[in-house]
């Protein structure tokens, strides 16, 4: 049953007193463990990049989401549940990912981020064909172009519930899953270059609101979470070559966002992988709350 909404009287009596860091099981309170000494370096680098467990990947169907779980699953991943509308969209890229590793376990799900019980229902049985869920992360989004003055309101509603909205109830679902796992997780939500400034040339005011709106969102959690050992970050990523930005009308934009970017192109998908390894990882303990820009100094153009 949902909870009833809070009211004046719980801040004193509920919401304030449970505002401590709880130790005992909780991996954030203690550094980083040191590594044997007798490891090889090769050995080193692999362990302290490894990503530990299993992975939800929401928008898991599509380019940047499956990329991102192929990356998971190279840096050490047991399992990986992909969250899709449409999973069906990308069955052949699943599939050569299932051949890649063939000893994880590669799930899809269908499931509309906007539907609290669908999400509800996936982690759950996420959490029970993989074991655990230690890390989440937000790649289903949508993009909306539009002149300021001629969008609807459901062409607004429908950014902000899918890219905002549908992140903060899988995070919710999960970070649930994780405390009563008990050891704590890693969430990653995928903010954009329009999270940070307005684009151009094109005009796209609903995906800048629900992009920033992401920025706070991973504020607010990674502050109150941390206590449950939950870490939680975001990544930003400029114009990547992916159909998001492909289409009919969009080559003259592909060549101005290159012009206009330090390194003189757009990204490719695989460039993002470093920054989710390392935000999943143990190299990553420490970094609670953080948006890496992956834009190639796009944004300070
Ligand atoms: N491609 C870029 O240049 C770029 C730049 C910055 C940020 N992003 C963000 O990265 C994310 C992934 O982008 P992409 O380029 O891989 O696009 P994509 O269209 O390939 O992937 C998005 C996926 O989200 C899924 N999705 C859409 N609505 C959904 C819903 N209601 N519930 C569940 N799944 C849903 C789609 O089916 C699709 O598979 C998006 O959030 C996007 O805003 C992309
Ligand atoms: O901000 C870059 C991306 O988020 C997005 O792909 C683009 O703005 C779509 O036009």
């Amino acid at each position: 049953m949902a909870p009833a909404p809070a009211n004046r009287d719980d801040l004193k009596t509920r919401i304030l007193p449970q505002m401590t860091l709880s130790e005992g099981s909780n991996p954030l309170t203690s550094p980083f463990p040191p590594l044997p000494k007798d490891l090889l370096p090769a050995e080193k680098a692999i362990r302290r990049f490894a990503v530990e467990g299993n992975a939800i990947v929401t928008g898991g169907a599509g380019v940047l989401g499956l990329e991102a779980a192929r990356a998971l699953l190279e840096h050490g991943a047991k399992g990986v549940s992909l969250f899709d509308v449409n999973p069906a969209q990308s069955q052949d890229a699943i599939d050569a990912v299932r051949s890649e590793f063939p000893s994880a376990k590669i799930i899809a799900k269908k499931v509309d981020v906007r539907d609290e019980q669908s999400v509800q229902n996936a982690v759950d049985e996420s959490a029970e064909e993989l074991g655990s869920v230690d890390v989440l992360l937000c790649f289903a989004g949508v993009v909306s172009c539009n002149h300021a003055l001629d969008v609807a309101l459901d062409e607004w509603r429908r950014t902000l519930d899918i890219n905002t909205t549908g992140s903060w109830i899988c995070a919710q679902a999960v970070a649930r899953c994780m405390i009563r796992q008990g050891h704590g997780g890693s969430i990653v939500f995928t903010a954009s270059i329009s999270a940070h400034s307005v684009n151009f040339p094109q005009p796209q005011v609903s995906y800048n609101v629900s992009k920033g709106a992401l920025l706070q969102l991973k504020n607010s959690l990674a502050a109150e979470w941390a206590r449950y050992g939950i870490r939680v970050n975001s990544i930003s990523p400029g114009y990547m070559d992916t159909i998001l930005n492909e289409g009919e009308g969009l080559e003259e934009a592909r060549r101005m966002w290159a012009s206009r970017n330090p390194v003189g192109r757009m990204g490719q998908p695989s460039e993002l992988t470093g920054a989710v390894v390392l935000l999943c990882s143990r190299a990553g303990r420490y970094i609670n709350g953080a948006d890496i820009l992956v834009d190639g100094g796009g944004s300070v153009f």
